[in-house]
């Protein structure tokens, strides 16, 4: 049976936050982005064991250890990411596989910049595995009228009516995964989600629709309303 195992890229610097302070580590309701965004997995019985992707230089410090609480059970020593969110994914994959994970086990990557994703939001991602051979990812339909843009004109609105906006959790084999990823690094090809990287590999992963407060931290006004969302469900 095909363990599962949890990727949190962490390795970012937030530039469009800004700050001296990486967003992951800023503090909400007394705990850090990360420990928010870790935390869903850090419980769920259904997770083997949780991979987490650092800059460098926060590996070299050891301050990750307060991220462990009382849920160490399942935290795998963390490795040190790459230049883009895609190559610490790739570096996480590789340390999963050391770590003792199967190529054909289920990986979920989950940015650490989304502090709030609800548990229900996990579990039907999980739920959803058996019926997903092409992986599987949270998402939400666009709800917004979307226009195309040449500077700061419209030049063209765009049919939304089959558009969806990709979260995170993403789901995907491990080894498969890993494979789309190198390929698309060598050819050179962007990738921003896990789904682009296979999608470019002929797979239709399945959408599992989300929940829109599953926000990820990128600009300076998105910390109050995770602060919001996270006081209301008294997290
Ligand atoms: N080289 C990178 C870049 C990003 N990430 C992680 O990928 C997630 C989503 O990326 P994003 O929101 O773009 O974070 P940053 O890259 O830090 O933000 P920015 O692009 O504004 O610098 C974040 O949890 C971030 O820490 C990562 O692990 N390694
Ligand atoms: C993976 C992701 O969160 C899906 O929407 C998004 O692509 C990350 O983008 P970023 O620019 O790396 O934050």
């Amino acid at each position: 049976m095909e363990q599962i195992w949890a990727l949190i890229p962490a390795g970012g610097r937030g530039q469009r936050f800004g700050g001296a302070v990486a967003k992951q580590y800023l503090q909400l309701r007394g705990r850090s982005v990360l420990a928010h965004a870790l935390q869903p997995f850090l419980i769920e019985p259904r997770i083997r064991g949780v991979q987490l992707v650092l800059p460098g230089a926060d590996l070299a410090t050891g301050a990750w250890r307060e991220l462990l609480g009382s849920q160490s059970r399942s935290f795998l020593p963390p490795v040190v990411g790459g230049a883009q969110r895609q190559d610490s994914v790739r570096l996480g994959l590789r340390a999963l596989l050391e770590h003792g994970a199967l190529p054909q086990d289920w990986v979920l990557v989950h940015d650490a910049a989304r502090p709030c994703l609800q548990r229900g939001d996990l579990h039907a991602l999980l739920d959803a595995l058996p019926r997903a051979p092409q992986g599987a990812l949270l998402a939400l339909p666009v709800a917004d009228t979307l226009k195309r843009a040449a500077g700061e004109h419209v030049v063209a609105t765009v049919e939304r009516s089959h558009l969806w906006r990709a979260l995170t959790p993403q789901a995907f084999p491990l080894g498969a995964l890993l494979e789309a990823l190198d390929d698309a690094e060598q050819q050179g090809a962007p990738v921003t989600d896990e789904a682009s990287a296979m999608e470019r590999r002929g797979w239709h992963p399945l959408l599992v629709q989300g929940h829109a407060d599953n926000l990820k931290i990128t600009y300076p006004e998105d910390l109050p309303l995770a602060e919001a969302i996270l006081a209301a469900r008294g997290s």
